[in-house]
């Protein structure tokens, strides 16, 4: 199915769609610059403030609905999410440049995001604690935050959404939705599957513009109960003072530098291949891509020959083409980040083996994939967060050198081991900082009924998904009845 009509995205807020007139912006297609995908308006402060009073307008009354009839709306979001993968993936495909298949594979756990917390509306939300006092019960009931500001990257443009609006919405609050500009049509795509699905007037409001004026504005607006973020550490940073500044709680998940060892007892030819996928996939742009490859000493140069054999055999194009493995950077200023950094590895010594080129034939922002080898812990590549097709090799003697290379970084997203050691494996997992642990996988890849989140300066310590959003979501009340 191609999509051939521009559509216009407005706005969603107390119940429909607006008209405004707002300025708009087209939002382009990084594997062909000049095809606009959709437009989307950016909208101003007076937006987001009409945005917010219909959030909290609403809060009551969804309250005081039943939680299993809150899920029951997000398992009809489900459905309406599946009927129409193929022409949401292919808007993600052509708005931010994954492949399609990967643009579909996000889409339907998208669908299984959202069931998974429809089905949180019939679960328990609370604990019998015993009390000292004999005739009393005591017991934790949970309450929803309020109104919640969500605010999301465009990496990952359905479910990193999914995993913050469902959980939020299924534990009773309302939502005001601000997406990356680069992936606002597709994000508009999943708010017409939510509102479809019967969610009441101002319980999701979509409200689409600039980080610096929409998302600002929600984290500083005294109304915002609670935000949820995902996306760079700068800009984390930033939300979360402001939101600490005025008591509203908020949770933050940022950038990665994530390590993958390998060592002699390694199975090389797993390791190669998920290097590969967890590095390269999606362009490289995941939060929890493999960044640095830690590799010992006895096994370097047959890894390496693997490694580079495979590299060089990836068909880099348009997404939507099926040969393509990778597709473009997904935006003009990620391109020029991405071959900024790759100028900055040569400079500062580092030895480019393959990649890192543009595609002269092709007009969108490709890159092929870099491998740098002799790339030394100081230097920026394999210190700084890419964010794309860059993948920088490291030489350690032992183990132990390993886990303390991989832990020399202000980040901690997730990392892996290769090794068929069980010692090596325990040494890892006890000593490695990271919030995903993997051994004998790689570093991408998130399971929605677990918890996701970093250490250090990879998150605000919180944890995302799976039952650990209930903590973020909720506050708890402790019951006494006697
Ligand atoms: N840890 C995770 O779960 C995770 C997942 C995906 C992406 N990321 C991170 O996201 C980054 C890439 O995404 P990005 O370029 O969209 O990130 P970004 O920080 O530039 O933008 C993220 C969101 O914040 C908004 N924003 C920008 N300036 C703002 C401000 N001053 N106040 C409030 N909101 C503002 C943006 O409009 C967007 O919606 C990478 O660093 C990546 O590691 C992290
Ligand atoms: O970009 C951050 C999310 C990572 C993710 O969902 C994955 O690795 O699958």
């Amino acid at each position: 199915m191609t999509i051939t009509v521009e559509q216009m995205y407005s706005n969603y807020i107390n119940g429909a769609w607006k008209t405004n007139a707002e300025e708009t912006k087209a939002s382009m297609n990084p594997a062909h610059p000049r095809e606009v995908v959709g437009y989307y308006t950016m909208s101003g402060t007076r937006t987001l403030d009409e945005a917010v009073e219909a959030a909290a307008s609403a809060k009551r009354n969804w309250r005081k609905m039943a939680q299993p009839a809150r899920g029951d709306i997000l398992y009809k979001a489900a459905a309406l999410l599946e009927k129409r993968i193929e022409e949401i993936a292919e808007t993600m495909t052509r708005e931010m440049g994954k492949t399609y298949p990967e643009a579909k594979g996000e889409t339907m756990r998208g669908a299984q995001i959202l069931r998974y917390y429809a089905g949180e509306g019939m679960r328990q939300s609370g604990d019998v604690i015993p009390s000292t006092d004999k005739d009393a019960l005591m017991f934790t009931n949970r309450t929803p935050l309020g109104v919640v500001g969500v605010i999301t990257p465009w990496n990952f443009p359905v479910a990193i959404p999914v995993w913050k609006i469902a959980p939020a919405l299924v534990y009773g609050n309302t939502v005001v939705f601000k997406p990356a500009q680069e992936s606002a049509v597709t994000a508009a795509k999943v708010v017409e599957c939510l509102a479809e699905a019967g969610l009441p007037d101002g319980v999701l409001n979509f409200v689409t513009g600039s980080g610096s004026v929409i998302g600002r504005g929600l984290s500083e607006h005294p109304d915002v109960n609670g935000i949820t973020f995902t996306g760079s550490e700068q800009v984390g940073r930033g939300i979360g003072q402001a939101a600490l500044g005025r008591g509203a709680k908020y949770q933050l998940e940022m950038g990665g530098k994530n390590p993958v060892i390998v060592t002699e007892d390694a199975d090389l030819d797993t390791a190669v291949d998920a290097v590969i996928s967890g590095g390269l996939k999606s362009t490289g742009q995941k939060c929890t891509a493999t960044s640095r490859v830690i590799i010992q000493n006895g096994i370097y140069d047959t890894f390496k020959e693997k490694l580079l054999a495979k590299v060089r055999e990836i068909k880099v194009g348009d997404g939507m083409k099926e040969d393509s493995w990778m597709g473009p950077c997904a935006s003009e200023s990620q391109f020029n980040s991405v071959t900024s950094y790759i100028e900055k590895g040569k400079e500062e010594g580092a030895d480019l083996l393959c990649g890192g080129e543009t595609i002269p034939e092709e007009e969108g922002y490709y890159v092929t994939p870099a491998v740098f080898d002799n790339v030394e812990p100081e230097m920026t590549i394999a210190r700084e967060e890419i964010f794309g097709p860059v993948l920088a090799l490291m030489k350690v003697e032992t183990v132990e050198e390993a886990i303390e290379t991989a832990n020399d970084t202000e980040y901690g997203l997730s990392a892996s081991i290769f090794t068929t050691n069980i010692q090596e494996f325990l040494s890892f997992m006890d000593d490695i900082e990271a919030g995903l642990v993997r051994i004998n996988a790689e570093s991408a890849g998130v399971e929605l009924q677990a918890p996701f989140g970093g250490m250090k300066h990879s998150s605000s310590h919180s944890r995302e998904q799976g039952e650990a959003a209930k903590e973020f979501f909720t506050s708890i009340k402790t019951v006494l009845v006697k």
